[in-house]
């Protein structure tokens, strides 16, 4: 159980870099004694300079002195960015880990949405601002004590100093922190636009995008489209700097003002023989400082406040889209012996993106060691009802029971361990063919199983590639495979899992009818020996024949069910599905290979 909110995540990010904390509070404090002795050796330098009875002994050493504060604090300075720099760094792993940790699913309803997307997007984005934060805070502190060191020296020359300046710095203050919810909301605003913009991005330079490109022309379409949509970001983020700078330069103006009135009452002070030339200067230079230094508390303080608000927004994204994050559901059963029986009552089915439900009033009752076909149209609800029966949506409570246990109500972990799939977008990784198996680092437990896999179904493995070759074509050394043998790829995958549920979806499509039936004959064998289910979804007609229940969907719902035998006496909508294919494979080996079929009016050629 993970329980995240920003308290937690700093600490994660924070640890092993407390001795880099120590030593940039250290550096900030001599920092700040050099600034302030800086200030000190300025006044007595130019009382020297303007002093009738010149000692240029004195001034030379000052001269001297200032030039080595100078360097130090220069290269202090230069260290302390080094420190920073690798600070962030580390952080920024340490954050990319914790991103990832985020993403803890118990189902993928919320996520298949444009919506998660755009929030997940607009995160990551802001996530990074944290590692900003604890150096922000570090610095935050040090404009503080610099603020307060200049006050002090301020209010020993003229009390008032430190008030006047505040007063006019306060407006650009409060302006930054306005900024920061500006910016705040900008990447919000945008952050779908700066997803189509990437995705139309990616289309035009991606190696794999270039044969379409290539063969449909289309690179001109879509640099049109990504044209566009980026003038459009420009435009947003134009309109933004715009804004920020109309802000900034309003409060701008306030200060060179403020700035006149204190000069006007440090000349009348000296004319007044008050202040000294080198106090004149003195004050000025700290006046100066503190005036930059309120600034750079203002900018801080925005970034602080601007956290505060990826804090606000983590703490929803959790909520929304991982509660049980945060909550341990009330009954959470664990699934302790292999699935047996999966009963659906009247469920139904609705996307959160869609109006209307796409799969109604199901009803069904799968024994273990039963093999389940499930066909029909496209867009039939075929694929939906699969990820159902194996837990990756979300359905009410009452309408799917595993060993007599209401889905809900079963501990995530447990029934995803009894669950796999192979679906029509499995993923291609760019790792070992081994590991693109077994999901894990190669040991000798998973070697051995490996080999009785590859012992058991031989057609699975490509003869030609070792287990230690990198798939794709991603990297140098890797070596391609063609789309039927990362199928089997795929499928060799959810075997070595092993577990007592596996749904393939249309897992076979690009396998040639031979390998197709070969391969499927031996699964569902040895499945059923071992009393473990198999739910297939397919458009080949011929491989239902080895189902023990066929489901025809039609517009989401059970339209008929039966093993081959009854539906064929049926002739109903699977004789009919059926009598199509196998009627196509008689044209063929006739050899007539006239295109069946009209062309709809709406396409049709004028
Ligand atoms: N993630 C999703 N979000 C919203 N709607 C979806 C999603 N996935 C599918 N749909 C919609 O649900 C309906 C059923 O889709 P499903 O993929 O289950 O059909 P299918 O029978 O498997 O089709 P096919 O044979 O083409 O694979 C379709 O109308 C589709 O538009």
């Amino acid at each position: 159980m993970v329980f995240m909110n920003l308290n937690s995540i700093i600490r994660r990010v924070l640890s092993g870099s407390y001795w880099t904390i120590a030593i940039l509070s250290l550096l900030s404090v001599i920092l700040i004694g050099t600034a302030a002795y800086t200030i000190k050796l300025t006044e007595q330098f130019f009382d020297a300079f303007t002093n009738s009875h010149n000692n240029y002994k004195f001034i030379v050493q000052l001269i001297v002195i200032m030039l080595l504060l100078k360097l130090t604090q220069l290269c202090m300075e230069q260290f302390r960015q080094y420190l920073e720099q690798k600070m962030t760094i580390q952080m920024n792993r340490l954050l990319e880990y914790q991103l990832i940790d985020l993403i803890h699913l118990k189902t993928v309803t919320k996520l298949e949405t444009p919506q998660y997307q755009n929030d997940f997007n607009f995160l990551r984005s802001t996530f990074f601002s944290i590692s900003n934060l604890i150096i922000t805070f570090i610095q935050f502190a040090h404009q503080i004590i610099l603020f307060l060191t200049y006050s002090i020296i301020l209010i020993n020359y003229i009390w008032y100093l430190p008030i006047i300046v505040t007063l006019y710095c306060l407006p650009h203050f409060l302006n930054e922190i306005k900024i920061s919810k500006l910016n705040h909301s900008y990447t919000e605003n945008t952050s779908q636009l700066s997803r189509e913009k990437l995705m139309l991005f990616e289309t035009l330079v991606r190696p794999l995008a270039q044969k379409e490109l290539l063969i449909f022309q289309s690179k001109s379409f879509f640099l049109r489209k990504w044209d566009n949509i980026s003038l459009k970001s420009i435009k947003w983020e134009i309109n933004h700097q715009k804004k920020i700078y109309m802000k900034r330069l309003l409060f701008a103006i306030i200060e060179p003002l403020g700035f006149v009135v204190i000069q006007i009452l440090l000349v009348r002070s000296v004319i007044a023989a008050e202040l000294t030339i080198g106090q004149y200067i003195a004050i000025t230079t700290a006046v100066a400082m503190l005036q930059s230094t309120l600034f750079a508390i203002g900018q801080y303080f925005g970034r602080v406040k601007q956290t505060y608000l990826t804090s606000l927004q983590l703490q929803q994204f959790i909520t929304k889209y991982f509660p049980s994050t945060f909550t341990l559901h009330a009954h959470d059963i664990k699934l302790a012996s292999p699935i047996e029986e999966i009963v659906i009552k009247d469920l139904t089915f609705q996307y959160p993106t869609t109006d209307k439900s796409v799969i109604k009033n199901i009803n069904l009752n799968i024994k273990a060691g039963n093999c389940i076909a499930i066909v029909g149209e496209n867009g039939s609800g075929k694929s939906t009802l699969g990820k159902i029966l194996i837990g990756l949506y979300d359905v009410t409570p009452g309408a799917l029971y595993i060993n007599n246990t209401d889905i809900n109500d079963i501990n995530h972990l447990s029934l995803i361990h009894q669950m796999t799939m192979v679906s029509q977008d499995f993923v291609r990784y760019p790792i070992s063919l081994e590991e693109n198996v077994i999901l894990d680092s190669p040991s000798k437990e998973s070697e051995k199983k490996l080999i009785e896999l590859s012992e058991k179904y031989p057609e699975l493995f490509p003869d030609e590639v070792s287990k230690e070759t990198i798939l794709g074509l991603e990297f140098i050394g890797s070596r391609q495979l063609s789309g039927g043998q990362w199928q089997k790829i795929a499928i060799a995958r959810a075997l070595y899992k092993d577990s007592p549920l596996l749904l393939l979806d249309e897992a076979t499509s690009a396998l040639d009818p031979e390998t197709e039936q070969s391969i499927m004959n031996s699964v569902i064998r040895n499945r059923k020996w071992n009393r473990q289910t198999t739910l297939f979804i397919t458009h080949r007609m011929p491989i239902c024949q080895m189902a023990d229940q066929i489901i025809v969907l039609h517009n989401g719902e059970i339209a008929e069910i039966g093993t081959h035998q009854e539906l064929i006496l049926a002739e109903g909508r699977y004789y009919r599905m059926f009598m199509t294919t196998h009627e196509n494979n008689e044209v063929n080996t006739n050899g007539d290979n006239q295109l069946q079929g009209t062309v709809p009016t709406q396409y049709a050629a004028r």
